[in-house]
Order: structure tokens, then sequence, then C-alpha cells
């Protein structure tokens, strides 16, 4: 079983990937990893996030095991990411190690922007998790604030509305639900609301193939 987890900054699909991975005892890739760890490469070797041939040799040169860093997660390598997800041969350089996760044996669970349209669009659940901007800074300003960043709310929001548009106006896979993803808008749930919704939501689609 694949399930396909995508959505904008901040929506919870982390969460709630991390969640159904441990509830059905299958791995889990957080795909927005790669492109900050791609990053963070160009970045640490004071390169251009725009050098393409950089780009593209950080992409090639990322090892699963390079990602337990608490500086991948913070504010301005999700910025960074944002600017190398949009260069066209950096998302071809990850594509085979993505669909290699998505065909382990017993299945996974990869969540980020395009794995119900381009990673796995044969994926068992498609799940599009959404929320309102507000809602998202709030928690991406509570999540910066719990690493030691000193952030401001204001500030975290403009980030998001900013990534939000790179992210769907880019040429190349853009942010956007595949069109048989279900959608899910957490702005009203807490985490534990929705991850029930995601179970029902997965639960109905093992239902649907085994019928
Ligand atoms: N439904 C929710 N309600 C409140 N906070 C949430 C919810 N889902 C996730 N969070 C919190 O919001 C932050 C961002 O969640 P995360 O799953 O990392 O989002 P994403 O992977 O979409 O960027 C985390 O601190 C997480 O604990
Ligand atoms: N499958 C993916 C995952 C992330 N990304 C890019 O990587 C950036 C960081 O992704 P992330 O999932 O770690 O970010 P958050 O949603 O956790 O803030 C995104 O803004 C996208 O530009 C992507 O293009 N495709």
């Amino acid at each position: 079983m694949i399930i396909a987890l995508d959505g904008p900054a901040a929506s919870g699909k982390g969460t709630l990937a991390r969640r159904l991975a441990a509830h059905y005892g299958l791995p889990h890739l957080d795909t927005g990893l790669l492109y900050r760890a791609t990053a963070r490469t160009l970045m640490d070797s004071d390169a251009r996030l725009d050098d393409v041939a950089k780009a593209v040799a950080a992409a090639r040169g990322l090892a699963l095991t390079d990602f337990d860093e608490n500086r991948l997660r913070g504010r301005e390598m999700g910025e960074a990411a944002s600017v190398v997800a949009a260069i066209p041969a950096v998302r071809a350089a990850l594509i085979d190690m993505q669909r290699a996760f998505a065909q382990r044996p017993r299945g996974a669970v990869l969540d980020g922007r395009d794995i119900g349209t381009v990673i796995a669009p044969n994926a068992t659940v498609k799940i599009f998790v959404t929320a309102s901007a507000e809602a998202r800074a709030q928690r991406r300003a509570l999540e910066l604030r719990g690493r030691g960043e000193d952030v401001d709310y204001y500030a975290i929001l403009e980030d998001i509305r900013k990534r939000d548009a790179r992210d769907r106006d880019r040429s190349d896979a853009p942010l956007k639900p595949a069109d048989d993803a279900k959608i899910l808008d957490t702005t009203d749930m807490n985490v534990e609301a929705a991850l029930a919704a995601a179970l029902a939501v997965t639960e109905a689609a093992m239902e649907a193939i085994r019928a």
C-alpha cells in the first residue's frame, strides 16, 4: 500500500505521514528533506541556489542518512528548498530515489508536494492536506519557537504565502492536488481529528480495493 500525502507548508502532512506510517507499520519518507538537504549542501559550499550544475550535483550526492539535522527543519532551509525545488533538473535527479522508496515490498508513506501527481500516481491513497495560511503560520511559528528560533508570526505568514506561490506557480511538478486526491482541510482540526479523518480515507480506499 502506498499512501501519498501532499500539501502546502505546515498543513500537517508530515505529522499525518508519521502517524499513518506508525499505524500501518510502513516506512515513511519526508521528501521535503531531500530538497532541504540539497539547499543545505549548496549553502554550505557558498554556491548560489540557482546554480543548476551545482544544485544537480548536490541532489545526486544525497544519501538518505543525511537528514537528522535540526538545521534542515529551520526556517531558512524551507525557503531555500523551494528555490532549488523549482529547478527541473534537480527534481529529475531526485525522482528515482523517491520512486524506489515507494516501491518497497509492503509499501510506504511519502509526503511532499508531488507524490500523488508525479512520484506515485498509482498510490493506493492520495490525501491533499491543507489549512488556511493563518493556521499554518501559527503552527509553524510555534514549531520553530520550539526549535529555538526567535520568529515573528507575521514574518512566518509572509514566508508561507511566498512559498505557496513559488510552489504553485513553478512549471515542473507544481503544488496541486491530484485529480483523484481527497482534500483534507485541517484548519479547524487538531492532530487527533486530522489523523482520524486520514485513517477513514485510507480505510475506505483499502475497502474499495478489497470489494
Ligand atoms: N491539525 C493540527 N493542528 C495543530 N497543529 C498541527 C496540526 N497538524 C500538525 N500540527 C503541528 O504543526 C507543525 C507543522 O506540522 P507538519 O506536520 O510538520 O507540517 P508539514 O509537514 O505539512 O509542513 C508541527 O509542529 C505539528 O506538530
Ligand atoms: N515533494 C516535494 C517536497 C518538497 N518540495 C519543496 O521543498 C520545500 C520544503 O518542503 P517541506 O515539505 O520540507 O516543507 P514544509 O511543508 O514542511 O514547510 C517546499 O516548499 C517545496 O518547494 C517539493 O518541491 N516537492
